[in-house]
């Protein structure tokens, strides 16, 4: 019999909340639970997702004690596990970090460029005000965090929060091996076993096996050449894909692979090599944040009004993806000691050889009771380690800029961002999103 344990989703109102409560009851033989809670800063918003998944939890596991709040003592007292995903400012700040790079002619987007810097500035405080509940209140318990952009985050919890048990993630990589394991016919993502290095939404795999061993790269390579991540003509069943923007993404990924056929890379490289080329094609009035609104946001939300109305959840469209799976394998594994491989954002301390020690990297990790235990991916090669070394300079200068208050270091940052061109065009988006951020940022001086 496992012990059973307790959870707060913060970001309780969050578009993935619903769809983590479904795989959270779905593995109630792997992770049980005792209480559920949710916890959000928005009452409303939360209230929306809350109401229906009370309904869910009572209709599907109702030994589970459910609770929704936006009292931090209620929501973080007597927690094993706090399953984090906040968006400081909500999707229509995240327009703003989108809209205001592109007016410029540079990449606008959620977690890459000055976009994702603008976002990093806003959740550093959100992010470690949740690290401070856990500790007041559940001061044993482990933060999963999701809540973007992961490595600003992560690079703030390392310098702000040193002892601190959180753990920072991202399902990019688990999605694209999804899709991979569907192009080559395997059943399940998780049946390759994979060595990959980076930062978060920047790096590179070079091994995916089979559970026997056997070497994947040549087969998937061979389809990466022609088709990226994408499916090979028209056929496809992978969910994600139906959108056209990550269909876009996915059949990108044939580009970047032909600038480093030796390895198989992460698809948000994209921003950072084919920058021009992405922000010309992007419609500066209508970006991803709206289509999220449009989109997902708009059908979650519809269908946790539907529930709620209807008093079931009989017939519920809400699904888990891959998304919920993730983290709640990641919560069994520090439960229940499964000695799982799972890739986490943590400090590289020689993980990756030729890369410094206090870089924030993502990389496989052993994770069981005793936490995570990342494995050595040795020394990279130059075009990787210049390019991730570029890019851990920009983290650090958003965290020392919010640290210090510092508008030259964030001007630093943003001019030394892959996506910017040029110092002055740095400063001009720089300007435009103090205004924009000026009820969420520190006053720079
Ligand atoms: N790491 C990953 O790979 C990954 C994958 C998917 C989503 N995400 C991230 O998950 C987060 C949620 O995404 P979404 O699209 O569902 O956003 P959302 O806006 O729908 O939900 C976020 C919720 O957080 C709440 N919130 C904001 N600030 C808060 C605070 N300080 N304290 C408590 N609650 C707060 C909001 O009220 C909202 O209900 C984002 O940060 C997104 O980037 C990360
Ligand atoms: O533009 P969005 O909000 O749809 O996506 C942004 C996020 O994209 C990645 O997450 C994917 C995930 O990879 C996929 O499995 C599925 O769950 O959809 C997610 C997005 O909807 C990325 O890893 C996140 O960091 C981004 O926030
Ligand atoms: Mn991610």
């Amino acid at each position: 019999m496992l012990e059973k344990k307790s959870v707060v989703i913060a970001g309780g109102g969050s578009t993935y909340t619903a769809g983590i409560v479904m795989m959270l009851i779905e593995n109630q033989d792997k992770f049980p639970l005792k209480t559920l809670k949710f916890y959000d800063n928005d009452y409303d918003r939360q209230k929306i997702v809350a109401d229906a998944c009370e309904i869910i939890v009572r209709e599907r596991a109702p030994e589970i004690e459910f609770i929704s709040t936006t009292d931090p003592e209620e929501a973080f007292s007597d927690v094993d596990f706090v399953m984090a995903h906040i968006r400081v400012g909500g999707l229509p700040m995240r327009a703003m970090d989108e809209k205001i790079p592109l007016k410029h002619g540079v990449v606008g987007q959620e977690t890459c460029g000055p976009g994702g810097i603008a976002y990093g500035m806003r959740s550093i405080p959100g992010v470690i005000e949740l690290v401070d509940y856990m500790e007041k209140y559940s001061p044993d318990a482990w933060m999963l965090n999701y809540s973007n952009p992961a490595s600003i985050v992560a690079e703030a919890t390392r310098i702000l929060k040193p002892n601190s048990k959180i753990i920072n993630i991202c399902d990019m990589p688990v999605a694209i091996k999804k899709g991979i394991a569907d192009i080559i016919g395997l059943e399940d993502g998780n049946d390759i076993i994979d060595r990959y290095y980076g930062l978060n939404h920047f790096g590179w795999w070079t091994e995916m096996l089979d559970k026997e061993g056997n070497d994947l790269m040549p087969q998937i390579k061979e389809h990466v050449a022609k088709w990226g991540y994408g499916p090979a003509g028209e056929a496809n069943d992978n969910p994600l894909l139906e959108e056209a923007s990550w269909m876009d993404t996915f059949l990108k990924a044939k580009d970047i692979y032909a600038v480093d056929p030796e390895t198989l890379p992460n698809t948000y490289l994209k921003y950072y090599l084919f920058p021009d080329e992405i922000a010309a094609h992007s419609n500066p009035d209508f970006t991803r944040a709206d289509e999220v609104m449009a989109n997902r946001e708009k059908n979650v939300f519809a269908e946790c009004r539907r529930i709620a109305t209807e008093g079931t959840a009989e017939n519920t469209t809400i699904e888990a993806g891959e998304h919920a799976e993730f983290i709640v394998q990641l919560a069994g594994a520090l439960a229940y000691n499964t000695y799982e491989r799972m890739l986490l954002i943590v400090e590289n301390n020689g993980a990756i050889a030729n890369v410094p020690n206090d870089a924030m990297v993502e990389v496989p990790c052993l994770v069981s009771k005793r936490g995570y235990e990342p494995l050595a991916m040795g020394n990279i090669p130059y075009f990787q380690k210049g390019m991730i070394e570029q890019q851990v300079a920009v983290e650090k200068l958003v965290v020392a800029a919010y640290l210090d208050k510092s508008y030259q270091k964030l001007l630093q940052a943003i001019t030394l961002s892959k996506t910017v061109p040029n110092a002055t065009i740095a400063r001009a988006i720089l300007d435009d999103l103090v205004e924009a951020n000026k009820d969420y940022w520190p006053t720079l001086n």
